[in-house]
């Protein structure tokens, strides 16, 4: 982001004094809306960096909105000052918004104030927060105020590990510029905020997207680009057929939501691999799907006709399902492994590292951890899933609310759709029996995780609109909605 802005300055003839104010008005757009009270009282909290030049401009646009209330606190810990925030303090003194310097932590602990916006320190910090900075931060997180973060909450860095003992400001709300930061994402950031808002400040869009970076938000364009129009005189077999091999007696309804999913996300035709015991619940609950009953007679040849195999859901982790496992991977054709596949694979390494080439995984953080060990943090695990779909040709689909796409070409794709109404059990069945059904119709190991994650998120967002909680069932019905929607929007 540092480069885009100086590539602007460069090439937009903008001035860094000019991008700073494009930054404060698109900032005060969104405050407008979040705070319509002109009587509010408002403390702005500002350092001497480009961060508190953003506040020092705010508080002069909320002063031209008539907002009565505003003051602003100069927080002046540190030797320097940016150039542009002497201009900004320049400019805020010809009007009578009072300005207070603070020397010391004390004074902002007992701060009166409706909101509190934080401009202290944004994206250049390079150090953890100490001495009256880190008081400050505690001082405001005790305030009870609405707080308001400018670009990023003071003291959160907007890359890497995320501290345990995070010391920064906890925001309410953070307002971005240009691009989130890729920590929002994680969950340990809800140690900082809880809701972010990105504005648009007019940096250069061309020279954004020109820059190298491993990270891709996936976006809804890239989304209806990659989805597939159902074919003209095209039939069942048109769509592949997928197999799932999932159930066992206590876990059927996994199975069946897996292969639910995978029927209404449009697979040719769908096979279960189920213990026998399934038969009746998946005859009555699913007629279109057919079955495969479980022994361990099946030979390799029974799985030739399917052009998607997934492995996991509600499987057991019994010695005969660890045995099917390792004739699935002697398959030498792309898997999909979810749940007890993953559990096994977590105690047969050397399966994990035969898997074959372009398989997609699909653990959530536990998974995950049991497979490659424990980590500190999401920054590291997302590192240690880049690392491992590098080395090994394969696709890690890191579950979350913000799902971490990772692919054998170092590329994460960080997938906004999802949200907490989806928290609950068979939601995760759900997603696999979506990506094996895009496998199924063709579509590539990568492009079905992306798709595929994207469409189990986006239609939990849509059912979310009207509902509390969002249930593994209505998910499988919405998705056919979802794909329809997406592609008449194109
Ligand atoms: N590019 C964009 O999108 C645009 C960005 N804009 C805005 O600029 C902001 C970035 O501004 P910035 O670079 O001046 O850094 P900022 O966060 O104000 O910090 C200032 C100084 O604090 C210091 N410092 C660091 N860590 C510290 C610590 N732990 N404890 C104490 N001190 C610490 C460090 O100085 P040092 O101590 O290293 O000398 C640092 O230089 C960005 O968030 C956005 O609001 C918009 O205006 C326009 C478009
Ligand atoms: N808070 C949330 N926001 C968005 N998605 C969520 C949330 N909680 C769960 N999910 C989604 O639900 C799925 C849960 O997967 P998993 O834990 O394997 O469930 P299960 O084993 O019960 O089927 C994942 O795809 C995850 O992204």
């Amino acid at each position: 982001m540092r480069n885009a802005d100086a590539y602007t300055i460069k090439h937009q003839s903008i001035s860094s004094i000019n991008l700073m104010e494009k930054a404060a008005k698109a900032f005060v757009k969104v405050f407008k809306k979040e705070v319509s009270n002109k009587e509010s009282k408002i403390s702005i909290l500002c350092g001497q960096g480009n961060n508190g030049g953003d506040g020092l401009a705010i508080a002069r646009l909320l002063d031209d909105e008539n907002y009565k209330n505003v003051v602003v606190y100069l927080i002046t810990f540190s030797t320097g000052q940016s150039e542009d925030n002497k201009k900004n303090i320049k400019r805020l003194l010809k009007l009578k918004v009072p300005v207070t310097i603070i020397k010391e932590a004390k004074i902002v602990k007992n701060l009166q104030s409706d909101v509190l916006i934080d401009a202290i320190l944004g994206s250049g910090l390079n150090k953890p927060l100490q001495g009256d900075y880190a008081t400050v931060a505690t001082f405001v997180n005790g305030l009870k105020t609405k707080v308001i973060s400018v670009d990023v909450p003071t003291g959160f860095n907007s890359e890497g590990g995320i501290a345990e003992k995070y010391n920064g400001i906890k925001a309410d709300l953070t307002i971005c510029f240009q691009r989130p930061k890729i920590n929002f994402f994680c969950p340990e950031s809800v140690k900082a905020l809880d809701k972010f808002k990105v504005v648009d400040i007019g940096l250069d869009e061309n020279f954004i997207e020109s820059q190298k970076s491993e990270w891709k938000l996936t976006t809804e364009s890239e989304i209806q680009q990659l989805l597939k129009p159902r074919k003209n005189f095209s039939h069942k077999g048109t769509y592949g057929h997928a197999l799932l091999v999932a159930g066992n007696n206590t876990t059927m309804g996994a199975a069946l939501l897996s292969a639910s999913a995978c029927l209404h996300t449009g697979a040719g035709l769908t096979t279960v691999c189920l213990p026998q015991s399934g038969l009746t619940a998946l005859n009555t609950a699913l007629p279109e799907v057919m079955a495969l009953p479980r022994n361990q007679y099946l030979a390799m040849e029974a799985f030739d006709r399917f052009s998607a195999i997934a492995v996991g859901p509600g499987l057991g982790v019994e010695e005969e399902n660890e045995e099917l496992l390792e004739k699935l991977v002697n398959l030498r054709k792309p898997l999909v492994l979810d749940a007890d596949a993953l559990t096994i694979l977590s105690q047969r390494g050397d399966l994990l590292y035969e898997l074959p080439a372009q398989s997609i995984l699909t653990p959530h953080m536990k998974e995950f951890d049991r497979l490659f060990g424990e980590h500190k943090n999401w920054w590291k695990r997302v590192e240690t899933a880049k690392r491992e779909a590098i080395a090994r040709d394969l696709i890690f689909v890191l579950k979350n609310q913000y799902t971490f796409v990772c692919l054998p070409n170092g590329n994460v794709h960080i997938n906004p759709t999802g949200n907490p109404a989806m928290a609950s059990g068979g939601m995760g069945d759900v997603l696999t029996g979506i990506i094996t059904a895009l496998v199924a119709q063709s579509y590539s190991s990568a492009d079905a995780a992306i798709l595929g994650t994207y469409l189990h998120g986006k239609a939990g967002d849509e059912l979310a609109k009207e509902r509390f909680t969002v249930s593994a069932s209505q998910v499988v019905l919405q998705i056919p909605k979802t794909m329809k929607k997406l592609l008449a929007t194109d």
